[in-house]
């Protein structure tokens, strides 16, 4: 079990209506209760004022993704200045969707990143390995290249940052990480963060899981050490996703 506070999040990905959304947050306010563990839903953003409007106090609201400058010639685009302005005080960057379908690279992820932050956001930052890559033995070495590239980034702001590791053989494959397999490669994060930046810093960060979470796996992963809580994709628009916030109870 993890020392840190619990962080579970929702990652709801292109997905819902508006009255989906609110079915789901009265689904959520029935079941997750207090503030023992914190709890982020990620909505799709011309969501986000909506969403912003009806969540209850002990649940914060997430963007899932940004730009990485305040204002300008970008269609299509949002801002972290937009994201705070609706109410959003969370921000979901280098999921493995922006990556691998949108083709945004490390630099940009770290850009998207730095920007976030500066801009008074706190940011889920998400790495992942391929299955090619992890079928080559490569897992550490993608992982630990993700997590550099966000270093310069994230500078004196860990405190307003978790890291989501969310293999990408596991997003939306139902094929779960074991809880071995996910404690392991949290372990390498863990070992890192305390190498490259610092022992409070390794002590105090969320490193969360994500990849085929479910109300009948959490529990498991959940009582691993390194494991502090999940991004979680599918199962957060099912009312499974209360079972999800509770898992380390
Ligand atoms: O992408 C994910 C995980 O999605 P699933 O839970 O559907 O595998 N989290 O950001």
């Amino acid at each position: 079990m993890s020392p840190r506070k619990f962080f579970v999040g929702g990652n709801w990905k292109m997905n819902g209506s508006k009255k989906e959304i609110e079915a789901l947050v009265d689904t959520l306010k029935k079941g997750v209760q207090g503030d023992a563990v914190e709890v982020v839903v990620g909505c799709p953003a011309i969501y986000l004022q909506h969403t912003a409007s009806i969540l209850p106090s002990n649940i914060a609201l997430s963007a899932q993704n940004c730009y990485k400058v305040s204002k300008g010639a970008f269609t299509g685009e949002i801002s972290p200045a937009m994201i705070k302005d609706i109410g959003a005080p969370w921000v979901i960057l280098g999921h493995s969707e922006r990556r691998n379908v949108f083709g945004e690279s490390d630099q940009l992820t770290a850009d998207k990143v730095g920007h976030a932050l500066s801009e008074g956001l706190k940011v889920i930052a998400c790495i992942g390995e391929k299955l090619e890559e992890r079928e080559a033995g490569k897992t550490e070495q993608v992982v630990l290249s993700q997590i550099s590239a966000l270093k310069p980034a994230i500078g004196q702001n860990w405190d307003k940052t978790v890291i989501a590791y969310e293999p990408v053989w596991a997003i939306g494959t139902g094929k779960t990480a074991s809880p071995e397999q996910a404690q392991e490669v949290h372990a390498i994060i863990r070992d890192w963060l305390k190498n490259e930046i610092s022992s409070a810093v390794s002590e105090s960060t969320r490193i969360i899981y994500g990849g085929s979470v479910t109300g009948a796996n959490a529990k498991d992963l959940a009582k691993k050490p390194d494991i502090d809580g999940f991004l979680v994709g599918g199962a957060s628009l099912k009312p499974e996703f209360v079972d999800i916030c509770n898992s380390n109870a």
